[in-house]
């Protein structure tokens, strides 16, 4: 390790050395790896333990309605194995697996969806589980037993030997039963509990030994369950202890690899990946990462992460929403709104610099889209700071920018076009930003689309209104075109305190306006003028937005007079464009 002397941390008070590092506790054997250079190009089959692992985590268990609609939800997003209980652990379990046979009798479960039972290595308790099955035409059975010395000596209080007899004994329990089931199709899978703390050597004996007794073959395989019951190193450790089982189990083609990692140390996700790059062929999970203690790994996150590198997760996560609903409604538990893909705010930008990137990344999707020829659902994707498009998980871009007082102008400028169809020009976008910050900074808090709406009505369409008690009011006003081609304006004004009737002439109605202001004593001088109908909301509206210089204007140098922006919005154009005119007067405050 580099030596850092520029860290000025000191140490810790904490009793860091009551524990030992994973090198202490467990013997990796990993000569010339393979994964770190692996790809993953096809989904693993995925397995969700919700309804055992995930269950057995919660406080107040699933009941048979609650098990009922998350194992519909499993079978409609694609899952294809489902461990649906522990059946000798509870009534409420024994009874949901019973349910099921009713449910496959009844033909209501697809042929191709086979649910996994859990049991321990107790034949009462295997008799217990082979009876809840009976009458389901295809099973798979997973038997587990802890495998790893701390295990072995404090929770069993066997050795070795006795471990393995006791699996043994189960197994060809196991194995009886199910023979005497010549109708039904049921397979093996067992687990070395705590198998990411146990000798390489002993795990793969057992293993192995499984293969042999279950005579394991390509047409009726046995799953080796591989878990990280409890986290206890970094991903790569992990990935290291499933290659070397990978590369060394007997029968390979008659085994499928399985991983089952928890996330103790936050890295469940990061387990499972690499553990599909060293060879793990299924992985068990939960949605949004139910389970013991920090949960099992997340199913959602790791197909969503498939997805976002272009690989298909075999998975529907089309609707997230609706997914999530029916996980927390089962699960009496939120999902975290910072939740991977699924969270509430994990598509929202708050922050200006952010929010302006996702806008013109989102523009420049829409022009890409364009140019092909295509839906933008279906062009290629490449917004920054969205890995994925919302859309493609059934959310909207409506949260995609919300605005604060870190917010800046393009955040801003896309609530206001995209939720009242005002596309601001680029000097008022500023202009607005800084009315926004203000209010923002004021309130501490959240600025949502029709409050900014509000705030930009007061800053800039209200000062050009008829109504607006300001420097100027514009009491009527009428143009014509005389013979010449040149414009005429005449119109009744009240400026500084006096009401009066006042004419002007220009190349256009508005600059005959503007110099029918100046006879009044307003001078002004449109510097930037631009227009467009609305989109949104008054759909025959358009807006008009003029950045002004007012007072000091047709001095030889222009100078003198205050730039100000201001705004109107009308049926008709050129009314929209007075407005904007007395606006930025009324804002700047000046008659002459
Ligand atoms: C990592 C995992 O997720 S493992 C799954 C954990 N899930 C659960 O435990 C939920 C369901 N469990 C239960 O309902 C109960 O624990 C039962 C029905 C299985 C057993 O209940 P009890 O007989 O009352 O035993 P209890 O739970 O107190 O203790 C467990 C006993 O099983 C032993 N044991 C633990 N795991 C296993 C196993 N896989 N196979 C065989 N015995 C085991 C323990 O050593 C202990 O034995 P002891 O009584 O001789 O000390
Ligand atoms: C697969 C089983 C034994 C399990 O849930 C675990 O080890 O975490
Ligand atoms: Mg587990």
């Amino acid at each position: 390790m580099l030596r850092m002397i520029w860290n000025p941390q000191r140490p810790g008070p904490m009793p860091f050395h009551r524990y030992r590092s994973h090198e202490d506790r467990v013997t990796v054997l990993a000569p010339d790896r393979g994964w770190p250079s692996a790809r993953i190009e096809s989904a693993p089959l995925w397995v969700p333990v919700d309804l055992r692992d995930g269950n057995q985590a919660l406080a107040e268990p699933m009941d048979t309605a609650r098990k009922h609609r998350f194992f519909e939800l499993l079978v409609s997003m694609g899952f294809k194995e489902i461990e649906v209980g522990y059946p000798s652990a509870s009534r409420a379990d024994f009874d949901f697996v019973r349910h099921l046979v009713d449910r496959v009798r009844a033909n209501a479960v697809p042929d191709d969806v086979t649910p996994v039972v859990f049991t321990p290595a107790r034949t009462d308790l295997i008799d217990r589980t082979f009876a809840s099955i009976d009458g389901l035409p295809r099973a798979v059975v997973h038997l587990y037993i802890p495998t790893s010395p701390v295990w072995r000596d404090v929770v069993l209080g066997r050795d070795r030997a006795a471990v393995r007899a006791t699996v043994t004994e189960a197994a060809a329990h196991m194995a009886r039963l199910a023979d005497a089931r010549p109708d039904a199709h049921i397979r093996f899978q067992f687990a070395p509990e705590t198998f990411n703390l146990t000798e390489p050597d002993f795990a793969l004996a057992l293993c192995d030994g499984l293969t042999e007794l279950w005579d394991a073959s390509p047409d009726r395989p046995v799953t080796h369950n591989l878990p990280a019951t409890v986290e206890i190193a970094t991903p790569n450790v992990y990935a290291d202890q499933i290659e070397y089982m990978h590369r060394n189990l007997a029968r390979r083609d008659s085994v499928i690899l399985s991983v089952h990692p928890h996330n103790d140390r936050g890295t469940g996700v990061a387990c499972a990946e690499l553990a599909v790059l060293a060879g793990a062929q299924r992985v068990e999970g939960c949605l949004f990462g139910n389970g013991e203690r920090t949960g099992n790994v997340d199913l959602v996150t790791l197909a969503l992460n498939l997805y976002a590198q272009g690989v298909d997760p075999m998975l529907d996560l089309s609707d997230i929403d609706a997914v999530r609903e029916t996980v927390e409604h089962c699960n009496r538990l939120p999902v975290h709104p910072r939740h991977p893909y699924a969270g509430d705010l994990v598509h929202t930008a708050f922050s200006g610099t952010h929010q302006d990137a996702i806008a013109k990344g989102l523009a420049h999707h829409a022009k890409q889209a364009a140019d092909l020829g295509v839906e933008p659902r279906e062009a290629p994707w490449s917004v920054p700071y969205l890995p994925i498009d919302p859309a493609d998980i059934g959310r909207s871009y409506e949260a995609v920018i919300r605005v604060n007082s870190q917010s800046g102008k393009g955040g801003t400028a896309y609530l206001l076009r995209t939720h009242h169809g005002l596309d601001l020009p680029a000097g008022l976008r500023r202009d607005f930003s800084r009315v926004v910050q203000e209010a923002t900074d004021d309130s501490g808090g959240e600025a949502r689309p029709d409050e900014l709406y509000a705030l930009f009505r007061t800053a800039y369409l209200a000062p050009g209104r008829p109504d607006f008690d300001g420097a100027v009011s514009v009491l009527s006003w009428a143009t014509d075109t005389a013979a010449d081609g040149a414009h005429r304006c005449v119109c009744t004004l009240r400026a500084g305190g006096r009401t009066g009737d006042f004419e002007g002439y220009g190349n256009g109605p508005l600059s005959a306006f503007v110099d029918a202001l100046s006879a009044a004593g307003v001078a002004v001088d449109v510097l930037d003028y631009s227009e467009h109908a609305l989109t949104s909301g008054g759909a025959s509206e358009a807006v008009a937005y003029a950045r002004c210089r007012v007072g000091g204007a047709g001095t030889a140098e222009g100078a003198g007079g205050l730039e100000v922006w201001g705004v109107g919005v009308d049926t008709s154009l050129l009314a929209a464009s007075v407005q904007a005119v007395v606006s930025a007067v009324n804002r700047a405050g000046a008659t002459g």
